[in-house]
């Protein structure tokens, strides 16, 4: 089987529900900081593959970003349950950020089996993300552990390496020509990163000063200070 156009869509070993299972999309992320980007991957993989839950996991340690600076976990988490709060179908999990060592997919997914038995796990991925996923650690035995859906982000091509042909299916969803580096670049050079993150990430990203430079705190004087209160 082969997932290569959009005319597949959903498609290519998605089953059905199944009753009395649990329908889990599992969307991975540094989230630093989530993005609408990821909001609305999230939300249009949930809507075409009729989804019960989608858990978003911050990443512990993203060995593939070990040389990038990365914000502290604890503050990524917490702006993804900012994000997420307001959508019912929408969880967050620590299992990644509670978890020792360098982030694999492969323990993601082993622990979410063991955290929810009665769940098939749907795993979403960016184009971007997509185009790596062979470089991940035991790549060929993720699989058994889960469907794959790859989502297109502006930018990247969406092509499936060849080892995971069949394995992962496509979704075109709307274009948001987001990335968290252009909302880091962003707070840094105190640009104005209202609507491409939800509210709260905004106001928290302020409050905290992430992504401030060294030498001026992010909040002073950005256009990202919350607005004044209507009289
Ligand atoms: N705008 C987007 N559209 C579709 N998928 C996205 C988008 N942004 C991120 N993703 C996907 O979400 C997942 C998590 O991405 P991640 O947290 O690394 O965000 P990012 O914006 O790529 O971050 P960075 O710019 O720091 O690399 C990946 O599978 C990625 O491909
Ligand atoms: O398993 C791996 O080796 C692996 C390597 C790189 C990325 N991933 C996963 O891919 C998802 C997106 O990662 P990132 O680094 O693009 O934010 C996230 O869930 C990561 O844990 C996984």
């Amino acid at each position: 089987m082969n997932a290569t156009t959009f005319d597949d869509q959903v498609n290519l070993g998605i089953p059905q529900r199944t009753p009395g299972r649990t329908r889990l999309g599992v969307m991975g992320g540094t989230f630093d900081p989530i993005h609408h980007g990821h909001l609305v991957a999230a939300s249009e993989v949930a809507a075409y593959l009729d989804l019960d839950e989608v858990v978003f996991v911050p990443t512990g340690q993203p060995w593939q970003k070990a040389d990038k600076e990365v914000t502290d976990p604890e503050h990524r988490y917490l702006m993804t349950v900012i994000a997420t709060a307001s959508n019912p179908r929408f969880t967050v999990s620590r299992v990644d950020i509670d978890r020792e060592g360098p982030t694999y997919t492969i323990d993601t997914l082993t622990d979410l089996h063991e955290l929810r038995p009665n769940a098939d796990l749907f795993f979403i991925t960016g184009a971007d993300a997509l185009g790596q996923m062979m470089t991940w650690k035991d790549a060929e035995k993720m699989w058994d552990l889960a469907y794959f859906i790859g989502v297109t982000r502006p930018g990247h091509e969406l092509t499936i390496p060849e080892p995971a042909e069949g394995r992962v299916a496509l979704l075109e969803i709307p274009a948001m020509a987001i990335s968290s580096t252009g909302i880091r670049d962003r707070a840094r050079d105190k640009m104005p990163v209202w609507y491409l993150v939800p509210d709260g990430v905004v106001q928290y990203i302020n409050k905290y000063e992430l992504y401030s430079a060294d030498d001026a705190a992010a909040g002073a004087g950005s256009y990202n200070e919350g607005l004044p209160p209507v009289a």
